[in-house]
């Protein structure tokens, strides 16, 4: 066994080998040393190999889902090792033959298809990264829904196409450049490493044909050759890992990432679009937007929300159906009620078409096309705008289907197809009669008994069971005569007379018997051959099946946009390929949700005007003191924009977007000194490559460049920044800054404006207004926002005097490292230090003063305490 253990570990260097003995699978040596600390599981010991003890640690099959769950998600692979004959059947070739094992499945992040290892309302991707002769493309799929996609792209998007899907696994070629490590590294995937014959185009090009049943990939349109080979690595690492059980893919589709709105990785971060800066789905924008009621409507949004659209037609599309549903608002509830009902027909269809359904699955199907024709049905008389009438159309021609499994179906099957019980009565004669015999052998017995008696005219025939002869039909000797001749010994055969007793059988009553015998084992095995037939029926029906799940996640994606834009107060923006960017009023969607949440103050609106025109301020600089609220407007406005261009309505009382082609940010601070970057350097990596890429359609925020350098470098960085992206990339923006130095740029170049938060001053302390205004702030209140946050009295009271004499410099034109050596040192702190301690602990005098008790005292008296107090109070 060792042996055979050994041989196909050997083949499985980078996973845990799952390997099954009887009802578990065991895991030997190294593997099992890593699994028994990764499931915190015992570790234990059998047998010896080259004279040392063997680790072993083994799971139970029928819990083994939760195992592997932890394994995947704690970065292991696990080949799935399964014994291919019965110990039996294995005896059958010699006493000490072992039983056939082999890998059945290799599971891996990006090949998981098990309801509970997945995230329902999140897409799972593999994808694969492949360049040809300079030309690269990304090929991707997600085998529990079957979505199978390519796009060619330029080296330089890969990063931020690679972070819109967030795969949980990328194939790359062997031969790919070792810097391309770090783009995986960026969006925190390890790549799974390929031979280059899988990324071979021309086989690629065979195999794709080869799953697909057609004769050339033209038939799916024309791919690249770099596509080609992306496509063609999918396919070749889900044979490798699915053993040749290919899932249910969809014909490759081509995707056209010039109609995406770009937003590359570290802007989806910062704007935290679909996740949190803490990586959690929890305080990003789609757990604030997200009203769906179906998992694959979820998917749909988190698509749509991780790839605006940059086509017009597309935009507007979306935005009707939106627009539809807002207005048709009772009709929109009851589709939410009825679309609350509909199962993930999706993955169920992936786990079918990889046959690891069950009959769960098929009744997912049923429930899908049931709820599809009640959809239909009621949004029949509406006039719905086209995407919405496309998907009503694809809702509906499944009656075959639909009919067939209604009637094959029990309501509420059971989760395994092994255990029967699923498919419902009078849908198969043979079966019932099979059911009936296993449930009611002995009532079914007791009717023919009856039967017999009345055809023998014997009131006393019995009908009964022994081991020797199994059910037999007993009368008295008295009517053995009557019973052995004709007409009934043609019915009746004898089979033992006995000193009071003949038995007889019929052909009936022993087929009869094998039947009851064999009912229990023979409904399971017409259920399951009904399972088969009805799986491939679905199956068969995938392609029309997938556009139906895409049908109703559109109804559920545009009346949850619609649900979520009355209950927010949001509206639809007017989206064209102008230059525009006006918005009245925007709000912060999860800025505003939290402090909602937090029951403090509402949050403040805020307008934003960049001009559409060439020679108009189209970037906007904004000044304003600390916490006032410019980073949250800076992101405000750019999810607006991001929100738009999903066809959404967005958080504003109107809006008017131009379209934009790409989103950067640079926004907060975060050094990576895992990779060796420090802040300021992760910083520039990322202003460079804003200066680098965008062009005059791209929407720039940026907070705060340059901060993370002394004063003057980063100022000038942030001039030359600011000046390079209003008058050669000419992009539309907004640039928060403290360098109040900058707003002088405003006079000087006709592409950049002033703004600022407004905030009043209130005897030495600041209140945040939170209102952008045209216009500049000269200072920054850090002091005071400082001392909000809670900085020693002493340690701010000198930085106050500091701030006073380094202004006082600069308007006397001194230079600044003069007036650090003009300034008292130390003499401040020690100053109020002493007043500090001094109301810290009550002095001398002070003491003595309380010890007195006016009324108990003399003049006389009085007086000696006056010299008293003034003596202490001289120290
Ligand atoms: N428009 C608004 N209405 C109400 N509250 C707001 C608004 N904008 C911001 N806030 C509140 O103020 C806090 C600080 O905002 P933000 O981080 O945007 O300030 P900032 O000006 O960028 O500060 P800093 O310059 O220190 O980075 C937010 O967390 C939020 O609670």
């Amino acid at each position: 066994m060792m042996a055979q253990y050994l041989e196909i570990k050997q083949q499985y260097p980078d996973a845990l080998l799952f390997y099954r003995m009887g009802d578990f699978y065991e895991l030997f040596f190294d593997d099992a040393a890593a699994a028994a600390e990764a499931l915190d599981i015992a570790l234990t010991k059998r047998g010896k190999h080259n004279g040392d003890d063997i680790p072993m640690c083994g799971v139970p099959v029928h819990a083994a889902e939760g195992y592997l769950l932890t394994l995947i998600r704690k970065g292991f692979r696990v080949a799935v090792c399964e014994q291919m004959e019965s110990p039996a059947e294995a005896k059958k070739r010699g006493s000490k033959s072992v039983v056939k094992r082999d890998v059945v499945r290799l599971v891996t992040p990006g090949t998981l298809t098990e309801e509970s290892l997945l995230e329902a309302r999140r897409h799972n991707y593999l994808a694969a990264i492949s360049n040809v002769r300079g030309a690269w493309a990304i090929a991707y799929t997600d085998i529990s829904t079957g979505a199978f996609h390519a796009l060619s792209l330029p080296q330089a998007r890969v990063g931020s196409e690679l972070a819109r899907l967030a795969p949980s696994e990328v194939l790359i070629s062997e031969s790919m450049d070792e810097g391309f490590a770090t783009v995986l590294d960026d969006i925190g995937v390890v790549p799974t490493f390929l031979g280059r014959a899988s990324f071979d185009s021309t086989s690629a090009e065979k195999r794709l044909c080869d799953v697909f049943g057609v004769a050339s990939s033209d038939a799916f349109g024309n791919f690249e050759r770099t596509e080609l080979s992306a496509l063609g690595a999918v396919v070749d690492y889900l044979e490798i890992t699915q053993k040749g059980n290919l899932p249910l893919l969809q014909p490759p589709r081509q995707e056209n990432v010039s109609r995406l709105l770009q937003i590359d990785n570290a802007t989806r971060k910062n704007l935290e679009l679909t996740q949190s800066m803490q990586g959690g789905r929890a305080g990003s924008l789609l757990s604030v937007i997200d009203r769906t009621v179906t998992a694959a409507g979820a998917r749909l949004l988190e698509r749509r929300l991780s790839s605006p659209s940059r086509d017009l037609d597309t935009i507007h599309q979306r935005q009707d159906g939106v627009s539809w549903a807002v207005e048709a608002a009772d009709l929109s509830e009851r589709l939410i009620s009825a679309l609350k009902k509909v199962p993930d027909i999706d993955r169920a269809l992936s786990r079918l078409g990889l046959d690891r359904g069950g009959p769960r699955d098929l009744a997912a199907v049923r429930n899908s096309l049931g709820q599809a024709e009640e959809i239909a049905a009621l949004v029949e008389c509406s006039d719905l705008p086209e995407l919405l009438q496309n998907a009503r159309a694809a809702l509906v021609g499944h009656d075959d289907l639909s009919s067939l499994l209604d009637n094959a179906l029990v309501a509420e099957p059971p989760l395994l197809a092994r255990d029967g019980g699923f498919i419902a009565e009078g849908y198969d004669a043979e079966l019932d009669e099979v059911r009936t015999l296993r449930d009611e052998g002995r009532g079914v017995i007791a009717r023919l008994q009856s039967e017999y008696a009345e055809k023998a005219g014997v009131s006393s025939l019995k009908i009964k069971h022994n081991n020797v002869l199994g059910y037999f039909i007993e009368t008295t000797a008295l009517h053995a005569e009557k019973m052995m001749s004709a007409p009934l010994s043609e019915t009746f055969i004898h089979r033992q007379t006995t000193a009071n007793q003949v038995r007889f059988t019929t052909v009936e009553l022993s087929e009869l018997e094998t039947k009851i015998l064999n009912a229990g084992g023979r409904a399971i095995e017409i259920e399951k051959a009904h399972f088969q037939a009805l799986q491939s029926r679905i199956t068969e029906n995938a392609p029309a099946l997938t556009q139906l799940s895409l049908a109703l996640a559109e109804f559920d994606v545009a009346t949850a946009m619609a649900k979520l834009a009355k209950s927010e107060d949001w509206v639809k923006p007017t989206v064209d390929d102008s230059r525009a960017f006006h918005v009245e009023q925007g709000r912060h969607p999860v800025v505003e949700h939290a402090l909602r949440n937090a029951g403090g103050a509402p949050f403040i609106a805020n307008d934003c005007e960049l001009s559409p025109n060439a020679d108009g301020p189209a970037l906007q600089l904004l000044t304003g003191p600390n916490m006032a609220g410019k980073s949250t407007y800076l992101r405000q406005n750019a999810l607006i924009a991001i929100l738009a261009q999903m066809g959404a309505y967005i958080p504003a009382k109107a809006a008017h977007i131009g379209l934009v082609g790409q989103i950067f940010s640079r926004v907060g601070a975060s050094d990576d000194l895992a990779k060796g970057r420090s802040t300021f350097m992760v910083e520039m990596v990322e202003t460079a490559a804003i200066l680098n890429q965008s062009d005059d359609r791209a929407l720039v925020i940026l907070d705060e460049i340059g901060r993370g350098t002394a004063t003057y470098d980063g100022l000038s960085i942030a001039w030359a920044t600011l000046e390079h992206l209003a008058e050669v990339n000419r992009v539309r923006g907004l640039f928060a800054t403290h360098y109040h130095e900058m707003t002088a740029l405003a006079d000087k170049l006709p592409g950049v404006s002033n703004a600022t938060v407004t905030v009043k001053e209130w005897e030495g302390e600041v209140i945040f207004l939170h209102e952008v205004r045209a216009g500049a702030a000269d200072r920054s209140y850090g002091v005071q926002v400082a001392q909000l946050a809670g900085l020693p009295k002493a340690v701010i009271s000198r930085a106050k005097s500091v701030l006073e004499s380094l202004e006082q410099g600069e308007r006397e034109k001194t230079s600044p490292a003069r007036l650090i050596d003009d300034l008292p040192l130390f003499s401040v702190v020690t100053e109020t230090v002493k007043q500090e301690t001094v109301a810290a602990k009550p002095s001398a005098a002070e003491e003595r003063l309380k010890e007195i008790v006016p009324d108990d005292l003399t003049p006389r008296e009085a007086l000696q305490i006056l010299y008293e107090l003034r003596e202490l109070a001289n120290g």
